[in-house]
């Protein structure tokens, strides 16, 4: 830290701090991560996984690494300054005027070649939003905060240990599947969404409104005047099967919308970027900082085509496949809202889920019911549990969550309905863009994967207790 004069703090994470700095023998202007350096070696391991995925970024539309060290039990990440600030400040500031059509492709495209190069790199975000998005001065896009991200073993691994940001997670992710390229996709989807109405596509006032209506994909039409392209791949976006949405590589070549999107993207960003492979010394990098060999045994040591390596994987841990509509655990479970609002949501009594009774306290419990799987049970107990803790420390749902533990940045406030699944999906019938035009259409060719590691992990949040869930959550709000 010594090579560096810190101007300003520009915000707290649970992580730590965000500063201002600049080089004492230099000029310019540059952001320092600092991260409290956890006592485990496996928790250093975590924390130091940011410094080296951003570290294997370098693209036009990704917040830039420059060096990152360790001193006095922190780590820091020193990276490229955004100075536009990042995008939920822009569609804050609107207030009630809409972006224009060319500036919301324009962000849009660069977004999508940033997440791209990213998936290009096995490498899923994990976190995308609009919080984590900036802007340079001259309006270039960059994608950032890699707290979250995950490398991959290979193509067609499985994520699972995911928390995400209520307002961005895929109803996958609700209903405890892999985390996959996808979800990444359908996040970005609802960064579009804000840029499109500066609305959060999904808002409730309680999870299990806002969990179905992500479950079911109900979202408010978007505005009419909004080219036919835009609807049209935002329904794609929002696809409840991932394999029914577009990869990046899609949206940005064979789409609908790619036309419109290649207008908008500087000319140097529109030649078409080989897809980046994992490189031996890359991997050796990654799994010597993370203290995981098997990462490069299955990526490059092996030197056998990706066939090979997805063969192997498939294996080991066969691949897990996506039933027909809409994810099914959270449907059914969900679908049973008596049992929730008795039990988790609405009287805050809590439900026992290993004795599956309801605990001391509950007023009119309705009678025992079994879970036909036990995690979104689990979740919504957890999740419970977990309000009065974001009321006071986290980002997004804190300020509100007196109220309304789910009033976002960009909730509508008042008597909005955002509760009224009802009432969204009315919208959506009378005011969609010809809804016929927006039906899906194969995408052969495009491209899915997943991570293993078949960890579970509301279990493991669970297990870890309140302390553990409590940063948990509060690190991606
Ligand atoms: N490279 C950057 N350029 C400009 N501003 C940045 C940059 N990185 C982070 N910031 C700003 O610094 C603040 C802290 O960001 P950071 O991502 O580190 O934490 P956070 O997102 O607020 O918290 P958490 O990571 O716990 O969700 C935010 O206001 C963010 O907009």
């Amino acid at each position: 830290m010594d090579t560096y004069t810190v101007l300003s703090v520009i915000g707290e994470g649970s992580f730590g701090r965000a500063l201002l700095v600049q080089p004492k023998d230099g000029s310019g202007q540059y952001v320092i991560k600092e991260i409290r350096l956890p006592k485990t070696q496996s928790g250093q391991a975590s924390s130091k996984k940011e410094a080296v995925l951003l570290s294997r970024m370098k693209h036009t539309n990704i917040v830039a690494f420059i060096e990152s060290f360790e001193a006095d039990g922190h780590l820091y990440i020193v990276m490229e300054y955004c100075t536009g600030g990042d995008l939920l400040q822009k569609i804050k500031r609107q207030k009630t005027a809409l972006f224009s059509v060319d500036v919301i492709l324009r962000w849009f495209a660069q977004m999508c070649l940033g997440a791209k190069h990213i998936h290009d790199k096995r490498v899923l975000h994990r976190d995308l939003k609009s919080k984590n998005i900036f802007l340079t001065d001259n309006g270039t896009i960059k994608l950032g905060d890699f707290g979250s991200a995950c490398v991959l073993k290979s193509s067609k691994a499985f994520a699972y240990s995911y928390v995400g940001t209520p307002y961005y997670v895929s109803p996958e992710i609700w209903d405890s599947q892999p985390y996959n390229n996808k979800s990444d996709v359908w996040s970005l989807g609802c960064v579009l969404y804000e840029l499109c109405t500066l609305r959060h596509p999904f808002q409730a006032r309680s999870w299990k409104s806002l969990i179905l209506k992500v479950c079911r994909g109900a979202y408010p039409p978007l505005p009419k005047h909004l080219p036919y392209e835009l609807h049209y791949l935002l329904k794609q976006m929002f696809r409840t099967n991932p394999r029914d949405r577009p990869s990046l590589n899609t949206i940005l070549t064979s789409h609908r919308i790619a036309k419109l999107l290649q207008k908008h993207l500087p000319p140097q960003q529109l030649q078409r970027e080989t897809p980046s492979r994992w490189k031996r010394e890359e991997g050796e990098k990654v799994a010597m900082f993370l203290g995981q060999k098997g990462l490069i045994e299955t990526s490059s040591s092996l030197g056998g085509s990706m066939q090979e390596v997805q063969s192997l994987n498939e294996q080991e841990c066969p691949r897990k496949k996506w039933a027909e509509g809409p994810p099914n655990t959270v449907m059914q479970v969900l679908g049973n809202a008596d049992l929730i609002s008795s039990t988790s949501m609405t009287s805050g009594n809590s439900f026992d889920s290993n004795s599956g009774d309801t605990l001391p306290g509950t007023q009119g419990a309705s009678p025992r019911r079994q879970w036909d799987r036990g995690t979104p049970e689990r979740l919504l107990s957890v999740l419970d549990k977990a309000y009065q803790s974001m009321a006071s420390k986290t980002y997004t749902v804190h300020q509100a969550a007196v109220e309304h533990p789910l009033m976002g940045p960009l909730s509508q406030t008042g008597a909005d309905g955002t509760d009224g699944l009802e009432e969204d999906t009315d919208r959506l019938e009378e005011d969609t863009v010809d809804e016929s035009r927006l039906e899906p259409r194969s995408d052969d060719e495009d491209t899915d994967f997943e991570e293993e590691c078949p960890c579970d992990w509301v279990e493991e949040l669970r297990e870890n207790g309140l302390g553990a869930l409590i940063p948990a959550l509060s690190l991606h709000f």
